[in-house]
Parts: C-alpha cells; sequence; structure tokens
C-alpha cells in the first residue's frame, strides 16, 4: 500500500491515496492499527484515505489508530488539501471536502510558489447537548460539574461533527493527562466517547491547550480540538473571537466569524512515502 506520512503540528497521520489504492478491499480499523503501531507499523495518530467527492472535490476518512471511525479531523484536512494539490489531485487552492462531518471548505495559502499554511472553513459548531452527544436534559453545557474518578471537572462541550470536551485549568503542564484524559474520554455521559482538550488561557486572545483524543489517547495537536477550544474560550467569557491556540509545536489561529463558521489556519507537511505490506 503506497502512502505518505503526513503531519500537521506533530499530529500525524499515514496518508493513502485510493485513487492509487484501488484494491484497499481489507479491514480497514485492522489496517489503521497495524500502520499506525508506533513499533510495529509506520507510527501514526490516524490513518487517512482520500478519493474523489461525490459532491465535492474530494472525499476524506479518518480512523484512529485505535480501528474507530471519526466524522472528522483538522490537522488531516489541513494535509490532504496540501497532498491533493501537490499531487495535483486538483488544480486549485480552494477545494471542497467531504468528510463524516460535512463538507469542508480548505484554502492553501501560497508564497513564492509554496504552500505555507492551509486555512479551514470547519463549518458551524454543535452546542446543543444531543449534539455532541451527551447525556442529560436538553441544553448547553457551559462549565457545569461532571464527578469522573475522585475528580471533579467543569466542562464544556462542544461538536466540530466530532465530540469534543475542554475543562479550563489554571497550569497544563500540572495536567495528569494520561488518567484524567482517560477519564473523561470514557465517561459515560458520552455515549460516542469524547476528544479531551486541557487549556490554559494565557490573555483575551492567546491559550495553552493539551489534548487528549478519542481512540488515539494523547497527540501533539488537534484542530478540531483548538476550535472547540475556541468556542468554550468565547463562550466562557476568557477570549475575544479570534484565538492563537499554542500547542506542543506550534500554533493554530482560530476564527469564530460572523457566520458563526470556524476558520482555523495552521501549517502542513509531508514528510516521507513509503510502500507498507499488507499481511
Ligand atoms: N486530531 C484530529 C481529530 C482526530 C479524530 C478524533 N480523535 C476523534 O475521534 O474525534 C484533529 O486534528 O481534529
Amino acid at each position: 500500500m503506497l502512502f505518505a506520512k503526513v503531519h500537521g503540528l506533530g499530529n500525524d497521520f499515514v496518508l493513502v491515496n485510493l485513487n492509487e489504492e484501488k484494491s484497499l478491499s481489507v479491514d480497514l480499523a485492522g489496517l489503521a492499527e497495524k500502520v499506525c503501531h508506533r513499533n510495529f507499523g509506520v507510527g501514526a495518530d490516524g490513518l487517512v484515505l482520500i478519493g474523489p467527492g461525490k459532491e465535492a472535490d474530494l472525499a476524506m476518512q479518518i480512523i484512529n489508530s485505535d480501528g474507530s471511525v471519526a466524522e472528522m479531523c483538522g490537522n488531516a484536512i489541513r494535509c490532504v488539501a496540501k497532498y491533493a494539490y501537490e499531487h495535483k489531485l486538483v488544480d486549485k487552492t480552494k477545494m471542497t471536502v467531504e468528510t463524516g462531518a460535512g463538507i469542508m471548505v480548505p484554502e492553501l495559502i501560497i508564497e513564492n510558489g509554496k504552500v505555507i499554511a492551509v486555512r479551514v472553513d470547519m463549518g458551524m459548531p454543535g452546542l446543543e447537548r444531543e449534539q455532541i452527544p451527551m447525556t442529560g436534559p436538553a441544553g448547553r453545557v457551559i462549565n457545569e460539574p461532571l464527578a469522573a474518578g475522585d475528580h471533579v471537572f467543569h466542562i464544556t462541550t462542544v461538536s466540530m461533527g466530532n465530540p469534543h470536551c475542554v475543562i479550563f485549568v489554571p497550569d497544563v503542564a500540572a495536567v495528569p493527562l494520561e488518567n484524567w484524559g482517560r477519564l473523561v474520554e470514557t465517561h459515560p455521559v458520552f455515549p460516542r466517547k469524547t476528544n479531551v482538550e486541557f487549556v490554559q488561557v494565557l490573555n483575551d486572545k492567546e491559550v495553552r491547550m493539551r489534548v487528549w483524543e478519542r481512540g488515539a489517547g494523547p497527540t501533539m495537536a488537534c484542530g478540531t480540538g483548538a476550535c472547540a477550544t475556541a468556542v468554550a474560550s468565547v463562550l466562557n467569557g476568557h477570549t475575544g473571537k479570534n484565538v492563537k491556540v499554542h500547542l506542543y509545536a506550534g500554533a493554530l489561529d482560530i476564527e469564530w466569524a460572523e457566520d458563526n463558521h470556524l476558520y482555523m489556519t495552521g501549517p502542513a507537511e509531508e514528510v516521507f512515502t513509503g510502500d507498507y505490506l499488507i499481511k
């Protein structure tokens, strides 16, 4: 299986172009688990498949490293857009991509002939409890207590097509990510589990975020998570609608615009290509 290894701020993916791999008739969950394994495979947070879209220029599917299917991935979609342009699957700099969360619109930012960043229209956030989805009474979840283990977290939940639970903390470096992340991800209030973002407010325009991803555990960055964090920061009165979200390897710029869409801008990198032996 021919693949490209790509990443957005260290959130890394094995990307397979289905135009080249038409006969990929294997169990995709099992393939994702194997290929994403950091010792026995290529190593990645997820497997990303791209092909022609039915109602868009491209279609993208993301499978987490544990084999579960995700609706959407912000870092992957920037990589997909850059890859599609550079490998001539599309010949335009603004394109449409079908995802499990609807059609997204990435636009390449090009300087001196090089793609230096990608800006993506990530659509509108879902704020109602059933949109996350979460059990419990109808309404929005903004700074509500959630008891998990021997801890009470104050959570704000946002859907970016996939579920996010944002928790503001005084110091992200002090968060026991493995422990708290898993506890919240698998809390019974989230029937489809959730991604978990721990966020420290730096000022009214900047936050620092660490993420525990559903189906992947700790990752260096999460694009949908950065969008959810920006929304939660606004809803809790911590920031304005333009938020720089600092992550381990750099930052994503998020704008919650007047049209209620989230616009995410950040880098995308192709690192190497290879040929994975399917056994
Ligand atoms: N890293 C991604 C999100 C990938 C999917 C997520 N783990 C889920 O299951 O929802 C991003 O950059 O958005």
